[in-house]
């Protein structure tokens, strides 16, 4: 439900209203758990953009779990604004963000912050090194490496780590949790873009589209020919699915008005709940390589699905396929990648993401036709960049209150040192340790197969329970 007329009588306090500037208290709540899952002091101009925000239609189907509430500042957030800048927690931003998250802290009143002012090239791990020390927030892109050795630089004063993507292997889980570190990311709110250019990638790889246009360019176009440039097309295709989340669902809906036969998905248990959604049969990864016309990567990279694209996997694939990553670099072995489409194994692959990334111009992998190289812009569109970036600052801002976070990994390590991590909107599985239910397995945009585990610590597939 979304809760619009309550925002007037939302100015409870009009001398608050006047000490925050015609600014206005608000919180979204999760309903169920009551918890403020959003919040902040807006004015009208904000709380318009907020709303325009959320009106996504992930964002939608959200907001109709949550409601709008008053927020009540049990930490004076009026008076934080008026406290000396000095005595506020210090925040290192490790890039220059879209402009929606950088407002949201510079108008929080809650931090004092510095920023890596630049979107072009990264901080340097020296100068990063010395930035963290003593700073109580992070807020950072995936592009730093938040190790043992970033940890112990900042200091023990870091509580809350940031993360502007909902990509998180740059981040050393293990060491967090140690620590006590609590850790924001920017799922959902990417998965349409994400979904949308995995789509354009899919068409552009198996239509051919940039040889095409570089053909039409340099005068390779002569007469029309009858099998020249020409693909494969999704009409009655079997297109499968590696890791099956949100984002894989979002891309199977997109792709089915395109005539797809058949959906099909691997993942470490089958996610009855998500594949309904779009009429996905569960088959193992074997079974995923042999059956793809479209072989789609969506899993998170995780010490279990490094590489997890090799030789073993191309071998196994009709050399008719096309084979789609938007996910991590790191889940593809390239050198058996390529070998698949020099040697005609595979007939095209579509990659967001390499290793490394930029990929260096002279690698082997550019030098071919049927592969398509695009610089990780899967989540690159204005309005996503941007609610990335609110989302990430607003994520910080209640972790340095201590309040839960929008979306937070959760972390956990049980007593036997089995070490999982869990989001709580993950569906189809509980996940036992020590014959405890600890939570849920951690799914996010690129699910389970995100779960780690050792010792005792195992998946349990379980019918969805709420
Ligand atoms: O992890 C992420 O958020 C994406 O890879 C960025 O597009």
């Amino acid at each position: 439900m979304i809760s619009v007329c309550p925002l007037v009588p939302m100015v409870p306090e009009s001398k608050r209203a006047a000490a925050n500037g015609g600014r206005v208290p608000l919180a979204v709540r999760d309903k169920q758990r009551t918890t403020s899952a959003f919040t902040g002091t807006y004015d009208e101009g904000e709380i318009c953009k907020l709303l325009a925000m959320l009106s996504s239609r992930m964002a939608l189907r959200r907001l109709q779990r949550i409601a709008v509430a008053p927020l009540s500042f049990t930490s004076g957030a009026t008076t934080k604004v008026l406290r000396d800048m000095s005595t506020l927690p210090r925040v290192y931003v490790t890039r220059q963000i879209p402009p929606e998250g950088l407002k949201i802290l510079q108008d929080s009143g809650q931090v004092q912050f510095e920023l890596w002012d630049s979107d072009d090239v990264p901080v340097p791990r020296k100068e990063l090194l010395q930035k963290v020390k003593g700073v109580d927030g992070l807020l950072c892109v995936l592009t730093e490496k938040i190790d043992a050795e970033l940890l112990d630089a900042a200091g023990s004063n870091l509580k809350v780590i940031s993360t502007m993507s909902v990509g998180f292997d740059h981040l050393s889980l293990e060491e967090l949790k140690k620590r006590g570190i609590r850790v924001g990311y920017t799922p959902e709110v990417l998965t349409d873009a994400v979904a949308e250019l995995t789509v354009a990638l899919l068409l552009a790889t198996s239509r051919r589209l940039i040889e095409a246009t570089h053909e039409a360019k340099t005068g390779g176009w002569g007469t029309w020919r009858t099998l020249w440039l020409c693909g494969y097309e999704l009409a009655n295709s079997t297109v499968g699915i590696l890791g099956l989340g949100r984002i894989g669902v979002a891309i199977a809906e997109r792709l089915a008005p395109f005539k797809v036969n058949k959906f099909i998905y691997a993942d470490v248990g089958p996610r009855p709940e998500l594949a309904k959604a779009i009429n996905a049969e569960y088959v193992t990864l074997d079974e995923l390589a042999k059956q793809s016309d479209f072989l789609l990567v969506c899993c998170a990279l995780t010490p279990e699905t490094k590489e997890i694209c090799n030789k073993n996997l191309f071998s196994k694939m009709k050399n008719t396929s096309i084979f789609i990553n938007t996910s991590r670099g790191g889940v593809v072995n390239q050198e058996d990648l390529y070998e698949a489409l020099s040697t005609g194994q595979i007939a095209g692959a579509g990659l967001d993401v390499t290793v490394p990334e930029p990929l260096p111009t002279s690698h082997p992998l550019f030098t071919l036709k049927n592969c398509v190289i695009l610089p990780h812009i899967a989540s690159a569109s204005y309005s996503t960049r941007n609610a990335m970036s609110a989302l990430a600052a607003n994520n910080l801002l209640l972790g340095l209150r201590r309040q839960p976070m929008i979306k937070e990994l959760k972390l956990t390590l049980c007593s036997d040192s089995a070490f999982l991590h869990f989001d709580r909107t993950s569906a189809d599985a509980r996940v036992r340790c020590g014959g405890r239910e600890v939570g849920r397995p951690l799914f996010i945009s690129y699910p389970p197969l995100s779960l780690r585990s050792r010792g005792p610590a195992r998946l349990e597939e379980e019918e969805e329970a709420s």
